[in-house]
């Protein structure tokens, strides 16, 4: 499934001030007027850049409204973001992360990125219409965009991101974590960037995300995000064929309105389309509904000591938790990107 990059667009306005490439590699010509064509026929200006940032949020916002889409955008997301190795110093792209490489085989087939091809198609009529946006900004953007949407908190998102050129940038497999162990027994393995492997959910959680450079407190934060959403047998293989939550019998949005897109599979929560604290407060409960979903790596957030008080507060103030969560969010959707122009563009 392979999503080859779309044709830059041609726009040139204000090129000679506050010009974005939109392509990785200047080309190096020896006439100034050749150099300054050449841009023009890749770049668009901040301004042009900008309407176009504002025209995919839109359009990312009807469709995620539409379809109900808010929590595989997000999963798509930080499985793109999530490749980061912050102890790789080689060339950008070398150490992975949010650079749009997700799109490419092998990537996007690896296990853990099962159903996502389908997210990326998704978003490509956007692409289409708003050629200047890298695919690594849709997938963040429609990320921020599906948990503002689901109730959740603004993240202070920039953009500006410049995509990976091709499958030679893809991250190799095992550098997302797994939730349960393998029938050896361990967690995650030894062929990502840097081996995972571990016996407890515990240890595989800080393998996987101190290698990302994100601490206790952002591993808390960010698993958090499983409030929305499921795990499907044809996905993961974890979960049940569908639940009382997941069946389309009850409402799951926060809006209140029906619809829930597919049907199917096991959430964590009982809204699992609304962003709030409910992740938090039901894996601790006993009495939680058995339907719901609580993995070995959801569990191990509040029986480590390290992760436990940070799950507390969040358990206990989603004001905490939301607060924490943008943050943490914020950097995950920046791990090993590179803008340009170098301080990003808010819109
Ligand atoms: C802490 C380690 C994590 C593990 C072990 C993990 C594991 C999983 C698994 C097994 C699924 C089910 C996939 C399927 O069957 O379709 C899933 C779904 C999901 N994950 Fe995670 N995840 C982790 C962290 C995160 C983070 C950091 C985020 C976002 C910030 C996230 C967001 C989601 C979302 C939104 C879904 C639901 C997708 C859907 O409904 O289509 N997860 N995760």
């Amino acid at each position: 499934y392979i999503l080859p990059g779309t044709p830059l667009t041609t726009s040139c306005k204000n090129v000679a001030h506050s010009a974005i490439s939109t392509s990785q590699q200047r080309p190096r010509v020896p006439s100034l007027r050749r150099s300054v064509s050449l841009r023009m026929a890749t770049s668009v200006s901040k301004e042009e850049m900008t309407e176009q940032l504002k025209g995919a949020k839109k359009m990312i916002e009807d469709l995620i409204d539409k379809t109900n889409a808010n929590p595989i955008m997000v999963r798509l997301a930080w499985h793109d973001s999530g490749t980061f190795d912050a102890s790789i110093n080689a060339d950008w792209p070398k150490a992975g992360g949010a650079i749009g490489s997700i799109r490419f085989e092998p990537e996007i087939k690896h296990g853990a990125n099962a159903g996502l091809a389908g997210a990326v198609k998704m978003l490509e009529p956007v692409k289409k219409q708003f050629p200047a946006v890298s695919y690594a900004d849709l997938f963040q953007m429609a990320s921020a965009c599906a948990i503002e949407l689901a109730g959740g908190p603004k993240i202070d998102m920039k953009y500006g991101r410049v995509d990976a050129a091709g499958p030679q940038d893809c991250s190799p497999e095992g550098n997302l974590p797994d939730a349960e162990a393998g029938p050896n027994g361990k967690y995650g393995g030894t062929s990502g960037t840097k081996p995972t492997e571990d016996t407890t959910p515990n240890g595989h959680l800080r393998k996987v995300f101190y290698r990302m450079g994100l601490n206790d407190e952002e591993i808390v934060a960010l698993s958090g995000a499983h409030t929305l959403g499921r795990a499907f047998k044809d996905r993961s293989g974890l979960g049940a064929e569908k639940t009382k939550f997941t069946d389309g019998s009850q409402v799951a949005r926060a809006d209140g309105k029906a619809g829930i897109g597919r049907t199917g599979g096991s959430s964590w929560t009982e809204k699992w389309l609304k962003f709030d604290n409910s992740y938090f407060t039901t894996i601790p409960n006993k009495s939680a509904d058995p339907e719901l979903l609580k993995l070995s790596t959801d569990k191990t957030l509040f029986d480590d000591e390290g992760f436990r008080p940070f799950a507390e507060k969040f358990r206990d103030s989603q004001d905490e938790f939301f607060k924490s969560y943008a943050n943490a969010h914020k950097k995950l959707s920046e791990l090993g990107s590179k803008f340009e122009p170098a301080d990003g563009i808010k819109i």
